[in-house]
């Protein structure tokens, strides 16, 4: 099996995305699209230099929608990220981002790509609801990085806090990739100790710093990249290996009855299944205002010409 994944926008995230499935071999072909044509080609000729000093070897291609019929998996990451507005708000994106849904959306139908579509252009919650009404496909085909990202910066700010490994701190942030998203303290372990054996903890300050994480990055940087490219990438392997792993992604819940952030279990076919979590009555209560929060910022998105 030839392993293939397209790549749409190739800007910051976009061009971290793919020089991070090169460098860690997880396609063998890889296709990279964006409207400004040039820099898709400069980006693609900048990651074939470094394959000459890589163990694994990945085709390039550079623009080419029909070769997207063949790939297993496309990462969304187009649109404009001087779009956010002030405070690191992502709904800043909501326009630019509508709009190349709309330029994209149809090319991609008209490909034969018969795939799983990952979105990781903002917000994302709002993007992975809008493309599964525009496109109509089954909606285990689409999903979003979510609040895996900002699960990840939870992971950091409980590691830093505790003084424990990242790679050993499990659990989730739910809901929102944005302001209503939420830590689900019931869910979050230290290998196998409920964070709650810890004693007396800051939760509100460490949920805020995973919340908040992004803003940290963005107001000096203007961008950020490297966390959401290592994301991507493992849910895009994921969907390649069939791996049955669990991911929080933004997908979608027949309760809630919208695409939302919690975790579920990825495969070649996308999302094969939601895990229950055991959350409690004020997480619960957190869950369906983001939920509320999604529904609003769609319509929104809905009602732009
Ligand atoms: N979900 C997350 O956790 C997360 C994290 C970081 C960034 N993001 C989002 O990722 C997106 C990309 O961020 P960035 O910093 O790379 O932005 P960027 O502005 O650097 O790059 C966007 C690229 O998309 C291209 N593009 C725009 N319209 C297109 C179209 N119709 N077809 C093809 N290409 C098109 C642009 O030419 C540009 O190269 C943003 O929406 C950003 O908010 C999400």
């Amino acid at each position: 099996m030839t392993r293939t994944v397209g790549i749409i926008g190739i800007g910051h995230v976009g061009v971290t995305t793919a020089y991070t499935m090169v460098t860690k071999g997880l396609a063998d072909r890889l296709i990279l699209i964006d409207k400004q044509a040039d820099r898709a080609a400069a980006e693609a000729l900048d990651l074939a230099d470094a394959q000459a000093g890589l163990p694994t070897f990945t085709q390039l291609i550079v623009n080419d929608y029909a070769a997207l019929a063949d790939a297993e998996v496309v990462i969304f990451a187009a649109g404009d990220i001087s779009q956010v507005a002030a405070g690191g708000d992502r709904n800043g994106e909501i326009a630019s981002t509508k709009l190349a849904i709309d330029e994209v959306a149809p090319q991609l139908a008209q490909s034969g790509f018969a795939g799983v579509l990952i979105d990781i252009s903002n917000p994302c919650d709002v993007a992975v609801n809008y493309w599964q009404q525009l496109l109509g496909w089954k909606r285990q085909r689409i999903l979003g990085t979510g609040t895996g990202l900002d699960t990840y910066r939870m992971r950091r700010a409980v590691a830093e806090k505790l003084g424990v490994n990242l790679a050993d701190v499990r659990g989730y942030n739910l809901g929102e990739h944005g302001a209503s998203q939420f830590t689900a303290w019931s869910t979050v372990y230290i290998n196998s100790t409920a964070i709650t054996a810890y004693g007396a903890l800051d939760y509100a300050a460490l949920a805020e710093a995973s919340r908040q994480g992004g803003w940290q990055i963005f107001k000096t940087k203007h961008y950020t990249n490297y966390g959401i490219a290592t994301i991507a990438c493992e849910m895009a392997a994921a969907v390649i290996s069939d791996a049955r792993r669990v991911f929080p992604c933004a997908c979608w819940d027949e309760t809630a009855g919208i695409s939302i952030g919690h975790p579920a279990m990825l495969g070649r076919a996308g999302v094969l299944s939601n895990p229950e979590l055991a959350l409690t009555a004020a997480e619960k209560t957190q869950y369906q205002h983001s939920a509320a929060t999604i529904k609003a910022n769609l319509a929104t998105m809905q009602a732009l010409p």
